[in-house]
């Protein structure tokens, strides 16, 4: 059987920087042919980054990519790496007349190139477009409608993309059809709780399928809300691993594969043509194999922390920025978004500030102060109760109105240091808070990136608890003070407030969300499976009331199966009230506006 030594880079790249980009894939292509590789593959549009969103509808985008493919096969074979092939992920467009879905010829395409010689030898393009979730692929690409089969090295290697795995038919039936000995997928593959395991199934299902090896790369990095989380995989036709990369870092995965000489299949399937192509037809040499990598998998704890780690990271460095602000309250929330950046940036870039009032409580300092003394980050102290007379001194406020004043000068506040001195504001709520619209608006809602924005109440103090103990297992002080761990919510707006007078018992109101934020479910299944119909309706309504702040909200990385913003999408003004058992709208309409007259004219009766 021929032989092909296989590098799949994980990589991290940034959405638009076409340049900075293919200098990265030349250096991850160096690095590979130093190992001795004869194929080397890179995600899902490397080249662009994922998702490029709306610049893929902009024609100086598209010519911008087709153009740096063409001058990367050339600098490759420049540099004497002609004689490794290279498959790559870029943004292209359609030249014939492939639409099919009803959109002009020149419309955009997910694409794959395979590189070698200083050419692009073939290109190729996404034949199913995901359409769910956080993806909008009809908006912007036209499904390909070949598959690629090149042989290199007497192997027949057929290149497929992302979500071609994902839905039955298509690129992978072709694949088999096609008599391939290798199924390479490059993707671009967000990360959410659980991916790993579908992922893994999914690539075994897929290769016994498609009678060959697999090979599935993904990038890694954050991307404004979405994680990649890398996760990179071979595996034998069996879909027995082979092969698999650490979650969450750059690097190659490299291994050896013995692989099927290329044998002549169908030339269409179902709709699919096959587009072959010959880099090399002989096999190489028999050579000693090198042993593949099988990294350890994280648990769930680890796993999520990592995402936002890496999530923040690159959110801030990618935007230009090193360093953060945020306010802490003393609080688990502000605690673990704390430890949380000082993972991500260092302690060094990491700016807390403790603003009390006259309700904050003597341990709310001691623990914000105790916080900053374990991490190390910079500190200090801003009382807001001058700013808070000030303002009361010139408009009356009562009530919320008053209350929230103190956090809208803290937002305020926040936002001033990091204007003056060059940082972004981290908001440190979660998906609890952001589910029932327990926030301020322009108080402690401000932000540029709010890491907590996909996490459960309930889960944030168990990440507080497993960094602590990660801490205490390498015989490091727990960065976390135990009583922000163990103490009621509160929002200290008024004297003696906890989180409970607004709202149910945070697993309880978790156990709900879970039920109407990530499965959809109505009122009428709600209360089906046990919930007490009273808090059904208040926490239905308490969500569906929040659409507005959440709107509003800074972004945060994405770590669920459904998180706030591009997965659950709803109107703000909105009609519709779940609350009746059976699911169907009460009578009761919106409230009508009062009618106002127009200035000049008197009130019609
Ligand atoms: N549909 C809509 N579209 C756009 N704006 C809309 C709106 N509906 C109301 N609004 C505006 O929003 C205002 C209400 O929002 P907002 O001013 O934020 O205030 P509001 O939601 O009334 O109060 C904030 C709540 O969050 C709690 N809180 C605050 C701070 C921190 C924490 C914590 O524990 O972390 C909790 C606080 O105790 C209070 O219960 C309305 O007065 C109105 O101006
Ligand atoms: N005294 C304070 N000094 C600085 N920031 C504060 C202060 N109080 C509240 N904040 C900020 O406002 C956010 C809202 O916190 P609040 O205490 O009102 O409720 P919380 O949701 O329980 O958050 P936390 O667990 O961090 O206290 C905090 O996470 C923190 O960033
Ligand atoms: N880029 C893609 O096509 C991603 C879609 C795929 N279902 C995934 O989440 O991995």
């Amino acid at each position: 059987m021929p032989q092909i030594r296989l590098a799949l880079a994980q990589l991290n790249v940034t959405v638009g920087d076409i340049a900075g980009n293919a200098d990265t894939i030349v250096r991850w292509v160096r690095h590979a042919a130093e190992q001795g590789a004869h194929v080397v593959a890179f995600p899902e549009m490397a080249l662009t980054g994922y998702p490029v969103e709306d610049l893929a509808l902009r024609s100086s985008f598209v010519e911008a990519s087709r153009t740096a493919i063409v001058d990367l096969a050339k600098r490759l074979a420049g540099e004497g790496h002609g004689d490794v092939a290279v498959i790559v992920g870029y943004l292209d467009k359609a030249e014939g007349a492939v639409d099919r879905v009803g959109r002009p010829k020149g419309s955009p395409y997910d694409a794959a190139a395979v590189i070698w010689g200083g050419e692009v030898v073939t290109r190729s393009a996404k034949h199913h477009l995901p359409n769910y979730g956080v993806f909008d692929e009809f908006r912007y690409f036209v499904p390909g409608e070949t598959l690629p089969v090149v042989r290199i090295h007497g192997v027949d290697i057929a290149v497929a993309v992302c979500e071609d795995l994902w839905q039955d038919g298509g690129p992978v039936a072709a694949a088999r059809a096609a008599g391939a000995g290798l199924l390479l997928t490059i993707n671009a593959s967000p990360y959410e709780l659980n991916k790993d395991d579908s992922r893994l199934e999914l690539v075994t299902r897929r290769a016994r399928e498609a009678m060959c090896p697999l090979a599935y790369v993904n990038l890694v990095g954050g991307q404004d809300e979405l994680v990649f989380d890398g996760d990179s995989i071979v595996v034998d036709e069996q879909g027995d691993v082979l092969a698999r990369a650490p979650q969450f870092s750059e690097g190659l995965l490299t291994l050896d594969l013995d692989l099927a000489s290329g044998a002549h299949g169908q030339d269409h399937y179902a709709g699919i043509r096959i587009d072959r192509s010959v880099i090399s037809e002989t096999p190489l040499a028999r050579y000693a194999p090198v042993p593949a990598g099988l990294a350890p998998r994280l648990e769930d704890e680890a796993e999520i922390y990592t995402a936002i780690v890496t999530g923040l990271r690159d959110y801030v460095h990618k935007n230009g920025f090193s360093s953060v602000v945020i306010g802490l309250s003393g609080g688990i929330d502000s605690a673990l978004t704390a430890a949380i950046a000082c993972d991500a940036l260092g302690a060094e870039n990491v700016n807390g500030i403790s603003n009390p009032s006259r309700y904050s409580s003597e341990h709310s300092k001691d623990d914000a102060a105790e916080l900053a003394r374990r991490t190390g980050l910079n500190y200090r102290v801003i009382a807001i109760e001058p700013m808070v007379s000030a303002f009361l001194g010139n408009v009356e406020l009562t009530g919320v109105a008053e209350e929230n004043l103190q956090a809208r000068i803290r937002g305020m506040l926040w936002m001033g240091v990091a204007n003056q001195e060059n940082h972004l504001v981290l908001a440190a709520g979660n998906k609890s808070e952001l589910a029932v619209g327990y926030s301020t608006m322009y108080g402690d809602a401000v932000g540029a990136f709010a890491p907590l924005k996909d996490v459960p109440k309930t889960y944030v103090w168990r990440l507080a608890r497993w960094r602590n103990q990660v801490a205490r297992d390498m015989g490091e002080t727990p960065p976390i003070p135990e009583s922000s761990i163990v103490k009621p919510p509160s929002a200290e707006l008024r004297p003696g407030q906890l989180d409970t007078d607004s709202l149910p018992p945070y697993d309880l109101l978790d156990d709900i969300l879970d039920d109407y934020v990530e499965q959809d479910a109505g009122s009428g299944e709600l209360i089906a499976a046990g919930f007490e119909p009273a808090l059904v309706e208040r926490v239905i309504r308490m969500v569906d009331a929040a659409e507005y702040k959440r709107r509003q909200y800074p972004p945060g990385p994405k770590i669920s199966f459904k998180a706030f913003g591009r997965d659950r999408r709803l109107p703000i003004t909105n009609g519709w009230r779940e609350t009746s058992p059976a699911g169907t709208p009460p009578a009761a309409q919106p409230p009508v506006p009062e009618k106002v007259a127009p200035p000049g004219e008197a009130p019609r009766t």
